[in-house]
């Protein structure tokens, strides 16, 4: 058993952390040169302490895109409602996604991170919360504006842009249904511009020496609208789930073939006026002897002007059923994003009425 770090005193971080960056070869450069523990950076206090693992046997809803249009509707606000999570399957079959998708882009993905470090270290940026977390990003912004592609490494920009293509016309038809479910015309979120701002973050957690030290993701929630993850069949996402007495349990999202998994967003909330949740989610660390992939697609409003506001859709409030947040611009609400502690209060409390 490895030798616990000891915490860093703040001095010593700045250096950690310049170290870190310098090397740019990312976490996987770490476990390359041989870390038999968890750098002290990269420790969290207490990882796990938050909430129990739910029972056995408990999962996220599914959502069938081969049911009848209604049914699927149905099914998938019934998801977002209650679960804020589901896994999304036919979508091959329905949407004509071509079946290599998207395990072709999380291939690409895990190649360009199991490159010789000399090829990988133009991609490294730096992005240091206060405990960093057990992996490494590629985020490529794909809209409101064109996309800089060179940005993207040329082993995996091919199959990002196509599943950036794929995924897009998967994240209309759940907004579509979603739409529905709220008993609005289907196209009243694409309409608000919700499919045109599109972030793609593509996650390779490395096999980590003392899993129960650090995380992957910390607990969070997505900012934008929706998220479309697809993740390989390693595992680690989970979702924390609160029964109606209050009491929460982390859910395993356990990789399921052929499925995508979807997430209401923070503003999908506050837009549907609290009938949607946006719930916390993490990455724990697995222990088994395979780095992990995943690509999150997250859609966030195009229209970003100082005279468009997001808040409580118009159709949705009325004088029994009174808006819960108040009307804000998308600068206003990225500032809020930005400029939040780790650990401070929900970004859609900021907005509450
Ligand atoms: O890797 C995952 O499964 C989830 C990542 C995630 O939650 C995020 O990027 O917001
Ligand atoms: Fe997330």
């Amino acid at each position: 058993m490895a030798s616990p770090s000891p915490p860093v005193p703040q001095s010593d971080r700045a250096a950690l952390i310049k170290a870190f960056d310098e090397a740019r070869t990312g976490v996987r450069g770490l476990v390359e040169s041989g870390v038999s523990s968890v750098p002290a950076l990269f420790v969290h206090p207490d990882p796990y302490a938050s909430a129990p693992l739910a029972p056995p046997g408990v999962s996220i809803p599914v959502v069938d895109l081969s049911l009848p249009a209604p049914l699927a509707a149905a099914a998938a606000a019934e998801a977002a409602r209650t679960w804020g999570f589901f896994h999304l399957v036919s979508h091959h079959q329905a949407l004509g996604v071509p079946e290599e998708y998207p395990a072709r882009a999380l291939a690409a993905v895990r190649a360009f991170n199991e490159l010789p470090a000399t090829e990988r270290a133009a991609h490294y940026g730096r992005a240091m919360p206060a405990a960093a977390s057990w992996r490494d990003t590629i985020q490529i912004a794909f809209g409101p504006q064109r996309p800089d592609l060179s940005r993207i490494p040329a082993v995996c920009r091919d199959e990002a842009v196509e599943w950036d293509a794929h995924a897009t016309a998967v994240g209309r038809v759940v907004l579509e249904l979603l739409s529905e479910g709220l008993g609005l015309g289907p196209t009243r979120l694409e309409e608000a511009s919700c499919l045109e701002g599109r972030a793609m973050v593509c996650h390779y957690y490395p096999v980590c020496p003392e899993p129960e030290r650090t995380m992957g993701v910390v607990p969070h929630t997505d900012p934008g609208v929706l998220t479309v993850l697809a993740q390989d069949g390693v595992g680690g996402l989970q979702v924390k789930q609160t029964d109606d007495d209050g009491g929460s349990h982390w859910v395993d999202v356990k990789p399921v073939p052929g499925a995508l998994v979807i997430n209401v967003g923070d503003l999908l909330q506050i837009m549907s006026n609290d009938q949607y949740k946006s719930v916390d989610h993490r990455v724990i660390m697995n222990t088994r002897e395979e780095a992990r992939v995943s690509i999150a697609i997250f859609f966030n409003p195009g229209k970003r002007g100082d005279s468009v506001y997001y808040g409580p859709l118009p159709e949705l409030v009325s004088s029994d059923n009174p808006p819960k947040y108040r009307n804000f611009t998308m600068s206003e609400f990225l500032g809020a994003f930005f400029r939040r502690d780790l650990g401070s209060k929900a970004l859609v409390d900021h907005f509450k009425l």
